[in-house]
């Protein structure tokens, strides 16, 4: 650990807070050296490799979400924290540019739901995708003209929406889940030896360069058993992972695009935050694992495959005129998915006292945290942007 991280963790008071403002810091930037790059590992003294559960799930239904055979992945734990699993980027090359475009333009339509309907009639979001298109895919300095919606989007819900006001999730408010994202989760975490997940909730957030994801627990979900599973896209960031306490100092990892992690077990209740996007150089702005395209000659691992052997992989061929406009957001932007099961098999929301029902959408714009990462009293947060 370098000496300027060491000083800061050695004080209990809130040293996760302390750790958010250091990784957050504009000027001087931060000293980098104390996060975990798990794509560099050779040995770390806080970090082991999993082993996962290879035949929790056949090669070809791996392959149909475009994921690799679980046998080829590659998983690490973390010393301090049991049930945390951090897994290098196990899919497919060419595979991750679906799951892009899915975040950028699927995901988004109605009837998901989006901050941009806070503030904007129905009609305007309809189509956030379409009125931003061609915009993005002009090339040249845009740095002037007004952003499109696509860049002023900041987060998704996706099956039980997240209820940013009142921190729950519940029955009237659901629509269905889509079955692509269903079904990689229900793999990734049977890899995970946490069979049958089901995936009820995501919460998608969209990173500009600038942008932070305040200091937080998910603990909305009604079953904790279930693990959380995180997926990331695009920019690569510092993740801050700590304790059941504030006081506890957090570790710092990067996730890089590609990248998944489950938070289970003891894991599943920690704090956590993304204090920073961290840009690739200017000249490679995009992550070498999107680069691939999978279906080139040779690529035998690749989603190739798929298209000669005739099976209905839910992974679509992402046209060129998508990818421009994908590539050309996430040149600059990070793109997360967790994925959530709220309810445990056979469990149901609690009846709702109507007393206490909050119809409350004026907020749902979501929980700014300020400065140093702090959720204004909440323990779930949003985003800031600085
Ligand atoms: O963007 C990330 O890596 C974390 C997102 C997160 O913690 C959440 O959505 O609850
Ligand atoms: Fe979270």
């Amino acid at each position: 650990m370098t000496k300027m991280a060491a000083s800061m963790v050695e004080h209990g008071e809130d040293a996760f807070r302390k750790l958010f403002k250091f990784y957050k810091r504009r000027n001087p930037p931060p000293d980098l050296r104390d996060v975990i790059d798990f794509s560099k590992i050779v040995k770390h003294e806080k970090v082991f490799p999993t082993e996962l559960n290879p035949a929790a799930v056949s090669d070809a239904e791996a392959r149909r979400t475009g994921l690799r055979p679980i046998r080829d992945w590659t998983a690490f734990g973390l010393h301090g924290y049991p049930g945390f699993i951090f897994i290098s980027n196990p899919f497919l090359p060419g595979s991750q540019q679906h799951w892009v475009r899915q975040c950028l333009k699927t995901y988004p339509q109605k009837p998901n739901v989006c901050n941009l309907d806070i503030h904007m009639a129905p009609t305007e979001t309809q189509d956030i995708w379409g009125r931003s298109a061609d915009a993005l895919r002009k090339t040249g300095s845009r740095v002037r003209e007004p952003k499109t919606l696509l860049e002023k989007l900041r987060w998704v819900t996706l099956g039980y929406h997240y209820n940013w006001d009142t921190k729950t999730y519940s029955a009237d408010h659901y629509t269905l889940f889509p079955s692509d994202l269903h079904s990689i989760s229900l793999h990734v975490a049977a890899a995970c030896r946490f069979p049958g997940f089901n995936a009820e909730a995501g919460i998608l957030n969209y990173y500009r360069s600038d942008s932070s994801l305040g200091i937080h627990v998910d603990e909305s979900e009604l079953d904790h058993t279930r693990p959380l599973l995180s997926f990331s896209f695009g920019q690569s960031a510092v993740f801050l992972l700590g304790g059941t306490q504030r006081e506890d100092p957090p570790t710092a990892m990067y996730m890089h695009s590609g990248d998944v992690m489950v938070m289970s077990g003891h894991s599943r209740l920690l704090y956590h935050a993304v204090p920073r996007v961290v840009p690739a150089p200017k000249g490679d702005p995009l992550h070498p694992s999107l680069e691939e395209d999978g279906l080139g000659p040779g690529s035998d691992q690749g989603l190739a495959q798929d298209h000669t052997q005739g099976e209905a992989t839910l992974i679509q061929p992402v046209s060129e005129e998508d990818w421009a406009v994908c590539s050309r957001y996430i040149e600059t932007s990070r793109v997360n998915m967790t994925i959530r099961q709220v309810l445990g098999s056979g469990q149901a929301f609690p009846a709702m006292d109507m007393t206490d029902k909050r119809i409350d959408v004026g907020h749902t714009d979501g929980y700014h945290d300020s400065q140093d990462g702090e959720n204004v009293g909440l323990k779930r947060r949003r985003r800031s942007d600085s």
